[in-house]
């Protein structure tokens, strides 16, 4: 039942880009990180131009030559860039960086154009300068962030920049491809260009960061540094500090040991291909074209696999699927080094992003579920940090590795096998990343806490979508039905329930129908502490602990129960409320609320949950009597409750079934009875008096 919401989910966007000045700040974050994309990949392309007449070797340290002026600065070179970064005016140092970065890019094909003999040398100068300008510019962009969001809503704001980030990387790649694909075209019409794609990539890149510098120049960006507590999280400042400093605390051991040594496995593989994919892809005869997709497979990649990973294996244990991810994007390297054919190498590159995708989302989840709040900056940085360092060394060592090794023609039997360079080094760096994510699993397994009954059968479960039981023998699996109504006050969940229940029984089977909170002795005291107007001092934490406390007793003693024997229960509210209530209402971080919930009710998710919408004013003015403490609560907290329970429908549609609550009561009942007929037995049998409290169908597990 519990997902974590995905980075930058667009649910979660709209607040932040509400803000005029920040939803300007990142459109022009997301035009000059496709444009720094681009230039990535022109300027490895325009490396291999160059030194087209040069010695074999030339060109692989060109390409590695590039890699390393690009991404070495930000990893070296931040910690002298900062301070002198936090004493300059933060929206001129923008403006100004963004200029400068734009008129160094552009005068990379100018040179080349002009003074062909320089055009190399001058590729690295100005990438060079331009990359430690970006020193100076990035801590100006990460204070910016915190100066146009409100303090609630930087998580927000900083996960959208991430995304951005690196979201727009295949997208760039593609472009790139695109312009390879119409490369003699460009060239006809534009003579004198190098290499058409790579100069005009170069000149996009010029203009997005010229955008940018206009925006920059339009935003209320004060000038002093903000306090520590205010910086951006995503702030670069400190990178290697962060990689020997290991954190210590609650993730510590075998676990940050598994998920440091996951993520390198994963980043290795991919900044592999990075480095080696240009020199490659002309080694399969696809030159910039294959390039292009070659990068877009490992990013693209790894944008589905972080999106959908953690939606389709949701009931996979997260430490068994960093562990999985990590391990499969590594082994793909090995056959995407081996194959002598452009498409299934993008195919298998493309299985390698996917899968560390997952590695990244899971290895996410985990540090959030397993890390003390004041722990987990420490975590993020000493992983993000080690990503930044393995990267650099992959993406810059495997040209060079490829250049030693060199080409060679192989006789085998009657048959020559094309041993390349570039091959030869992914295949290895496959295999010995292949290791470190074997480690990665078994480190980060240890003591898993939702572990099951093993790999294989805990990964055929989770993708028939369905949980191993964790507790509980054969005999004790629930075979019954379990249908929860859901919804804000007054949307007539009891009304429909009663009506549910009569409409079942009729039909002869057993059903319970039950209430959250209060339906054990332990559940009716703490409905009356909950409810009560006079505990206003209760914390929203607490709040939450004691719905999950109702929640615990109630599943135990009185849910399971009844689902094993084979009954129906239908519950007025259950876990959505929580996640509806205290994680939208209240505002607490709804992946703790996830956990709580998952583990009071043992992982019990409902079959059916319908939820009654109708909005807070409608729904309240229904209600007589006196409000309690919930009820009362402001028109606000209400709507976010609304809204909390409209989202967690539309992640899930199979489970839900939404309904307007304001059509009338017998129309709402119809509807509810014809998505329950959905799955029981059909026809109901004639003898349903008889099999009162066998339903065969309805569990899956
Ligand atoms: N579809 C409907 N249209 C109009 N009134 C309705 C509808 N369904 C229920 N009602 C009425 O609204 C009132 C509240 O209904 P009900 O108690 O079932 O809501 P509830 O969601 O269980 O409320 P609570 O938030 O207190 O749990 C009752 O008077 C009920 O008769
Ligand atoms: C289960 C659950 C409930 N709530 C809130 C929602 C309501 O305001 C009350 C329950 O009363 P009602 O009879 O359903 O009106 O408690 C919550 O905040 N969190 C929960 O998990």
């Amino acid at each position: 039942m519990s997902r974590p919401a995905s980075p930058g989910a667009p649910s979660e966007a709209h607040n932040v880009l509400a803000i005029t000045p920040f939803r300007r700040l990142w459109i022009s974050l997301s035009l000059s990180s496709l444009g720094d994309w681009l230039s990535l990949l022109a300027l490895i392309s325009l490396a291999v131009v160059f030194t087209a007449d040069g010695p074999h070797l030339a060109r692989y340290l060109a390409v590695a030559g590039v890699v390393a002026v690009r991404l070495a600065p930000a990893v070296l070179l931040s910690p002298l860039a900062g301070p002198l970064a936090d004493r300059l005016d933060r929206r001129w140092t923008m403006v100004v960086g963004d200029v400068l970065r734009a008129l160094l890019y552009i005068s990379i094909p100018v040179v080349g154009l002009l003074a062909p003999g320089s055009g190399l040398v001058w590729l690295f100068v100005a990438s060079f300068l331009a990359e430690v300008v970006a020193l100076l510019w990035t801590p100006a962009k990460d204070s910016a962030v915190p100066s146009l969001v409100p303090r609630k809503l930087l998580g927000q704001a900083d996960k959208l920049v991430l995304f951005t980030t690196y979201g727009t990387a295949p997208v760039a790649a593609l472009l790139f491809a695109a312009l390879a694909s119409v490369s003699n075209l460009l060239g006809a019409l534009l003579p004198g260009m190098a290499k058409p794609e790579a100069d005009i990539a170069l000149y996009l890149n010029g203009l997005t960061f010229l955008v940018a510098a206009a925006v920059a120049a339009g935003l209320p960006i004060p000038s002093h540094r903000p306090g520590k507590d205010d910086e951006s999280p995503t702030r670069d400042s400190r990178i290697l500090a962060s990689v020997w400093n290991r954190p210590r605390g609650a993730v510590g051991g075998p676990l940050l040991t598994g998920l440091t040594l996951g993520m390198l496995a994963t980043v290795a593989a991919g900044g592999a291909v990075i480095g080696a994919g240009r020199l490659h892809a002309e080694a399969l005869g696809a030159g910039n074209a294959g390039f292009g997709m070659l990068f877009a497979a490992v990013f693209g990649g790894m944008a589905l696999g972080v999106v959908s990973g953690p939606r389709i294996l949701k009931k996979l244990s997260r430490r068994r699927m960093f562990g999985v991810g990590a391990a499969l994007a590594a082994f793909v390297l090995l056959p995407a080094g081996a194959v002598w054919d452009m498409v299934l190498t993008v195919f298998l590159v493309l299985a390698l992003g996917v899968c560390a995708g997952v590695a990244w989302a899971a290895g996410l989840a985990v540090v959030a579920r397993e890390t003390e709040e004041e722990d987990r900056g420490a975590v993020h940085a000493h992983l993000n940090g080690t990503a930044r360092l393995t990267l650099l060394l992959s993406a810059v060592l495997a040209p060079v590795a490829a250049g030693f090794v060199g080409d060679h023609a192989l006789p085998v039997g009657p048959l020559t096998y094309d041993l390349r360079g570039t091959g030869v080094v992914l295949s290895v760096v496959g295999l010995l990343a292949a290791v470190a994510a074997l480690v990665a699993h078994r480190q980060v397994n240890k003591g898993d806490p939702e572990a099951g009954p093993g790999l294989i059968p805990e990964l055929f479960a989770a993708l028939r979508g369905v949980a191993v039981p964790v507790e509980g023998t054969e005999e004790e699996k629930p075979t019954g039905a379990f249908i929860v109504l859901e919804g804000g006050e007054g949307a007539g969940k009891s009304t429909q329930v009663r009506e549910l229940t009569v409409w079942l029984r009729d039909q002869g089977f057993e059903v319970v129908s039950t209430r959250q909170p209060g339906a054990t002795k332990l559940g009716m005291r703490l409905r009356a502490l909950l409810l009560d107007r006079e505990n206003s001092h209760i914390t929203p934490r607490a709040e939450a602990l004691l719905y999950a406390a109702d929640k615990a007793d109630h599943v135990q003693q009185e849910i399971l129960p009844a689902l094993r024997r084979g009954a129906v229960v239908i519950s007025d509210r259950y876990v959505d409320s929580t996640l509806a209530y205290q994680g939208a209402g209240r505002e607490l971080d709804p992946d703790d609320i996830r956990r709580i919930s998952d583990w009071a009710t043992q992982g019990l998710v409902p079959d059916l949950t319908v939820l009654l919408d109708v909005r807070p004013e409608e729904g309240l003015a229904r209600l007589g009597g006196a409000v309690d403490r919930i009820e009362a609560e402001s028109a606000e907290f209400h709507n976010r409750v609304r809204k909390g329970f409209l989202d967690l429908a539309r992640q899930d549609p199979e489970r839900y079934l939404v309904l307007d609550a304001r059509e009338p009561q017998e129309k709402v009942t119809r509807e509810i009875r014809r998505r329950v007929r959905a799955f029981l037995p059909d026809p109901v049998p004639s003898n349903a008096e008889a099999v009162t409290g066998m339903i065969p169908v309805i569990r899956n597990n």
